[in-house]
């Protein structure tokens, strides 16, 4: 369980966290999403004790990450992958950590097999792909066995194969009641692998709740409708106050009406109707909806896409079912 309550860092002028307050709880997975900027890897810096809050706290399995006795077995922590001795092997470099612990070969070869690191393991870290030190990564969070675990965007440098892996495994690790927070960029691989979704935007708070109310309190609902008539039916909807965009020829997305309302207008008007079907946004679209005023640096044309949501694929429910230890423990 992570706790912050006003939690708080400036840097001299620079409010990088502003007075943010949040619960991720055990159990579930829990997305942390922000514009780059938005203050994510300060957060987690100062949830594990790497950067003291100007005001406010943060607690890991209610005490602050100091008063820990054994931090490794409370809190597995992935910042950044790159922090390694570059020099040592995969095995030696766990069997390094884990001595700090009283942790030994055994655990340090469960979670070699557990991250698939079976084939480099005695190999230099720094030859090293950034997919195979992001698995070292997570492997050294994994060591101690803990409730609670803490990864800044895990899913960079790995390949699809790689990110189902780590999709499956976050899950895997709430399922056994966990606590798994995990920071991303990647929307869409957030609505298949996070329960919950906290977003920052400018150092705040802007988004706190499960991802479905995210999806459905932010995005627009459309409804695409099909058919041979879409001009004729285009300029009816507008007379009844909707709007209906056409991106393919016989394909409009209508926002303002509801399908119901649509159904009726068809059919007293004689329009055909080939397709009629509530659109739910995406992740994306929820995302750049609520960022779209906390983005410090706006790529071109990003903001103009974020203000009218498109329907797309409701995304996957995430299920604790999807993940499945292998024979050798591994994850698939
Ligand atoms: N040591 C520092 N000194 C001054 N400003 C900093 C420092 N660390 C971070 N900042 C600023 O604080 C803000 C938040 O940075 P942070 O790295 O936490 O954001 P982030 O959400 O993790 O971004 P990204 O996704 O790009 O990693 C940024 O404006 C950043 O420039």
């Amino acid at each position: 369980m992570i706790e912050a309550q006003g939690l708080t860092k400036r840097y001299g002028a620079k409010t990088a966290v502003d007075g943010i307050s949040f619960t991720a709880r055990p159990g579930l997975v829990t997305g942390f999403l922000g514009p780059n900027g938005a203050g994510k890897s300060t957060t987690m810096r100062m949830i594990v004790g790497l950067d003291r809050p100007t005001a406010g706290a943060v607690t890991v399995n209610g005490k602050p990450y100091a008063d820990h006795h054994s931090p490794l077995n409370e809190v597995g922590v992935l910042l950044d992958a790159k922090a390694v001795h570059t020099g040592r092997s995969a095995l030696n470099h766990l069997l390094a950590i884990g001595a700090t612990h009283g942790i030994g070969r055994k655990r340090v070869d469960e979670v070699i097999a557990l991250t698939g690191l079976e084939s480099v393991a005695r190999k230099r870290v720094g030859g090293f792909s950034l997919g195979m030190g992001q698995r070292l990564g997570i492997a050294t969070a994994l060591l101690g066995d803990p409730a609670t675990l803490i990864l800044d965007e895990p899913v960079n440098g790995l390949d699809p194969e790689g990110v189902i892996w780590v999709r499956n495994l976050a899950r895997f690790l709430a399922g056994e009641g966990r606590t798994v927070f995990l920071s991303s960029h990647l929307m869409s691989e957030m609505a298949q692998t996070a329960d919950h979704i906290i977003v920052l935007g400018r150092g705040k708070v802007i988004a706190d709740s499960p991802v479905a109310d995210i999806i459905a309190l932010s995005t627009g609902t459309a409804v695409r409708v099909r058919t041979p008539d879409a001009a004729r039916f285009a300029e009816l909807i507008a007379t009844h106050g909707g709007s209906a965009k056409s991106t393919e020829h016989d394909l409009l997305v209508v926002n303002g009406m509801a399908a119901p309302q649509l159904g009726e207008l068809a059919s007293t008007s004689g329009v055909v109707l080939h397709e009629l079907t509530p659109a739910v946004g995406s992740l994306e679209d929820a995302y750049l909806s609520l960022t779209q005023d906390d983005v410090e640096y706006h790529a071109g044309g990003m903001a103009a896409a974020s203000a009218s949501p498109t329907p797309s694929a409701a995304p996957a429910p995430a299920s604790a079912a999807a993940a499945a230890p292998t024979t050798n423990g591994a994850l698939r």
